[in-house]
């Protein structure tokens, strides 16, 4: 199957309580390879405003390698990405995020050392000195800026713990803290309920749809199909690093060609 399976891009615009906006950021035929190994094929997405996307594929399909590009963490071979219209291959990865575009890793990369609260302020602007004007208004903000996200993240009660000292599920949250402290637009998750037990796992979806609700736009890695189902106004089927689909989940997942390749039956 080399044609991306145009499942329903007309009914997108009536899939119910989130269809999504405006592309906010659209991928065009991008390509990058390892030595002779290609890892994006030719690949074209929209991630449109207010909706979560989800990447599925199997393991070395590319999704990390499609995150790495769109977060100047690669350089695609040829291809453009477009954010908000302007491209941002070339840039830096922090210039990337200072426009919006945040991500959490696998390997959740905190600063171990510091605290919670000292992982969370890295990724703020720095504020004012206390003593110029609105100095003093400007910290008292941030101060209830970072403690209002720790709240919301499960966070508060360990804001002076080191993040190495931390639970796995509070690490994970600390990471998806840090991308809420940098107000970006658009949050790209790689495999964020991973490991999570139930109420983590609670905690993660009820404030990923606060969010979503407020306007974020999410792009997530998940191998977890109930976790796909559960979170996903729409995923993107890639494998080899060919994207296959791009669709609404009911529509995608019942693909009996897609499963094969999911659950490893190539033949099919
Ligand atoms: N820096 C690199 N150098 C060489 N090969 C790489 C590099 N990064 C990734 N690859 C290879 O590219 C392919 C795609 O990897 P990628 O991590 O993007 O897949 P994935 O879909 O995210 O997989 P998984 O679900 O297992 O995390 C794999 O074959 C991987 O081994």
């Amino acid at each position: 199957m080399n044609a991306i399976i145009e499942h329903d891009r007309g009914a997108l615009q009536a899939a119910g309580p989130n269809p999504g906006g405006e592309v906010l950021l659209s991928i065009r035929n991008l390509n990058k390879s390892f030595g002779g190994l290609k890892v994006t094929n030719d690949v074209s997405l929209d991630l449109r405003a207010g909706i979560v996307t989800t990447l599925v594929g199997p393991n070395g399909a590319g999704k990390t390698t499609l995150f790495n590009q769109i977060t100047g963490h690669l350089v695609p071979e040829s291809g453009d990405i477009l954010w908000r219209g302007q491209s941002v291959v070339g840039k830096k990865h922090f210039q990337i995020s200072r426009m919006g575009i945040a991500r959490t890793f696998q390997d959740l990369r905190l600063f171990n050392h510091m605290t919670v609260e000292e992982n969370v302020l890295t990724v703020m602007e720095p504020t004012s000195w206390i003593w110029q004007p609105g100095g003093r208004a400007a910290r008292n903000e941030r101060r209830e800026k970072v403690q209002a996200i720790l709240k919301r993240t499960g966070l508060a009660a360990k804001a002076h713990t080191r993040a190495i000292d931390l639970a796995y599920a509070e690490r994970k949250f600390l990471s998806m803290a840090r991308i809420m402290a940098a107000d970006a637009k658009i949050w790209l998750l790689d495999e964020p309920a991973s490991g999570l037990d139930r109420s983590s796992y609670e905690l993660f979806l009820d404030l990923l749809r606060t969010e979503v609700k407020k306007g974020v736009t999410v792009c997530i890695i998940e191998h977890n199909l109930d976790i796909v189902v559960g979170i996903s106004d729409r995923i993107a089927f890639l494998d080899q690093g060919k994207l296959l689909a791009d669709g609404l989940p009911e529509v995608v997942l019942k693909d009996p060609h897609l499963a094969a390749i999911y659950f490893g039956d190539q033949n099919t």
